[in-house]
């Protein structure tokens, strides 16, 4: 008898691999253990293995599977799976076709699929319900377990690309699991990040080989991935990210903290940024470091209240940026990341594109047309769905920022002279299976603005410098004010600022001191009654 496949519990996934056994375990004692503290699904995986071998080694393994009720699958050797009678199979886009599988298999067991790109999605949509029972998305991050891997590490960002498939092709029977490089360290954000745009999907679980397989104490390791995977909630930093009302008490708790507590923000960006980016930092009552050396960054992110702010403008050596993101990202401290000219060059898309995969972020922020191409949205697209609705640049703006926001579960900044402040971190909340049925439009969003501050533009920096700012406040909140109302109140006291030095100012030099005049004056008097920028949830 066959396991229900419609009962399978595809959360926790063990695929064993008897090549990287610790001393003193056997393959059957990591099995066990994983079957004990939480796998609920098992796949023998023997890539070199005589079969009178895996025959005996399959059926001691699907003795312990039985025991704990839990379905067995063996991995391409489909003579095996049907020898032993097991649950399903699994096989790879270069083993026997699926439709063969199928017909070899029959209808009731379990079929699996290596699955990496939208068009291997359409192929198993176009065959139907009846082929593909789950897919294992990957390869998500670097591995050494598979020997000759074909595909480049896709990224939370390349597994969303599958789900959209799924989605886009119907294939609503199918389910998934994410493979590839997956530990503690970040099962959490794969499990936040990776939903459908349509907010229909997230993954169904998450697939583990060397996590367990190469663990001196395999429960252990076992019931820390359970662990994180039943609670539900991804904290990337020591804030609230639940938002609430805001109101000037928000703006003045948000400053007072501050002021309180002198936020380290550490500064990696680019060159004409930095000078006027400290100055920024020292008016707002915080504490500027501008270093790029991968050495310290451990150091610095340890420091109370350190925050860092990327500015991929500047030219610090891709690791050094990956390392300010993982160190960061451990101690639970605000990443603010700017994505200067996103996609002007390929150079700069790639680079983008790879530190917004490699962690999570606290907050994007970007002019419009960083943000427009953040969301994947060009004004033809817009024309085809929005055309002539209400104001065409508000309602493409506001909808690329939320877009932004839900993409990276973050805080999305949109500048320019309205600005656009998204919250897409869901409290921090996601679920297996059927995902967050919110989408990026359901997502809080406040608009902002102070008329036209024309002299902005002519100015350098000044949008790198809202970062600044955005960075003070974060690196100043605590559990109480929470991360949506600390970004806001940075974009509002910003505008506010701009504005106040635009009447005070000669011209574009002596904007720049009256600006930073302006931030101190208004930090230092913290009186947001007076603050003269605008803002409404829309
Ligand atoms: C078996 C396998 N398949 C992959 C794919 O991308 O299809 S990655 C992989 C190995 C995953 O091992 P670990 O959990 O130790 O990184
Ligand atoms: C290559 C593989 C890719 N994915 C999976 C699974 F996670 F189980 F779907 N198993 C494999 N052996
Ligand atoms: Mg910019």
């Amino acid at each position: 008898m066959v396991f229900d496949k419609q009962k399978v519990d595809y959360s926790l996934y063990l695929v064993t691999d008897s090549s990287m056994l610790p001393d003193g375990t056997t393959l059957y004692s990591q099995v066990e253990a994983g079957l004990k503290n939480g796998v609920t699904l098992v796949q023998l995986r023997e890539k070199d293995c005589e079969t009178k071998d895996f025959i005996a080694e399959a059926l001691e393994v699907q003795k312990l599977c039985k025991k704990f009720n839990v379905p067995l699958i063996i991995n391409d050797r489909i003579d095996v799976a049907l020898a032993i009678d097991a649950d399903g199979v699994h096989v790879g886009q270069d083993d026997i076709p699926i439709p063969m599988v199928r017909k070899l298999v029959g209808p009731d067991r379990i079929v699996g699929w290596s699955v990496g790109f939208r068009e291997e999605v359409e192929t198993l949509a176009k065959w139907g319900p009846d082929m593909v029972d789950y897919i294992g998305v990957g390869t998500l991050f670097p591995t050494l377990t598979k020997k000759n891997p074909k595909k480049a590490p896709m990224g939370p960002q390349g597994a969303i690309k599958v789900l959209d498939a799924l989605e886009e092709f119907g294939a609503n029977w199918c389910r998934t699991v994410g493979i590839g490089g997956l530990h503690p360290v970040n099962i959490g954000r794969v499990l936040f990040q990776c939903v459908s745009s349509n907010g229909k999907r997230a993954l169904d679980g998450i697939c583990v080989v060397s996590d367990i397989m190469a663990a001196k104490d395999a429960g252990a390791a076992t019931k820390n991935l359970r662990r994180i995977i039943d609670q539900g909630n991804y904290h990337f930093v020591n804030l609230q990210l639940k938002n609430s009302a805001i109101t000037q008490e928000t703006f003045k708790s948000v400053l007072g903290q501050v002021a309180l507590t002198r936020p380290l923000v550490q500064h990696v960006t680019n060159k004409v940024h930095q000078n006027f980016g400290a100055n920024i930092t020292l008016a707002l009552g915080s504490s500027p470091i501008m270093s790029e050396v991968k050495d310290e960054v451990h150091e610095l992110a340890r420091i109370p209240n350190a925050t860092l702010l990327l500015n991929t403008g500047s030219v610090a050596p891709v690791d050094m940026l990956k390392e300010a993101i993982t160190c960061y990202n451990n101690e639970q401290r605000p990443i603010i990341f700017d994505p200067v000219g996103y996609s002007a060059t390929e150079t700069r898309r790639l680079l983008n594109d790879t530190l917004l995969s490699h962690g999570q972020f606290t907050c994007i922020k970007g002019n419009t047309s960083e943000i427009l191409s953040l969301a994947k949205l060009t004004v033809e697209k817009m024309k085809g769905v929005d055309a002539f609705v209400g104001n065409v640049d508000e309602e493409m703006l506001s909808r690329a920022t939320r877009i932004v926001a839900y993409t990276y579960k973050t805080v999305a900044v949109c500048s320019g002279e309205t600005d656009f402040v998204a919250d897409g971190t869901e409290n921090g909340h996601f679920t297996l299976s059927n995902g967050p049925v919110k989408t990026a439009i359901d997502l809080p969003c406040v608009k902002i603005n102070n008329g036209p501050i024309s002299i902005m533009g002519d100015i350098t920096a000044s949008g790198c410098s809202l970062g600044s700012t955005i960075a003070c406040c974060l690196g100043g909140a605590n559990a109480e004010s929470n991360v949506f109302d600390a970004v806001v109140t940075a974009v509002i006291l910003y505008k506010t600022a701009g504005k106040l030095a635009s009447t005070r100012c000669q011209g574009s030099g002596s904007f720049h001191v009256q600006l930073i005049d302006a931030l101190y004056e208004l930090f230092h008097a913290n009186e947001p009654a007076r603050w003269t920028a605008s803002y409404r949830m829309l």
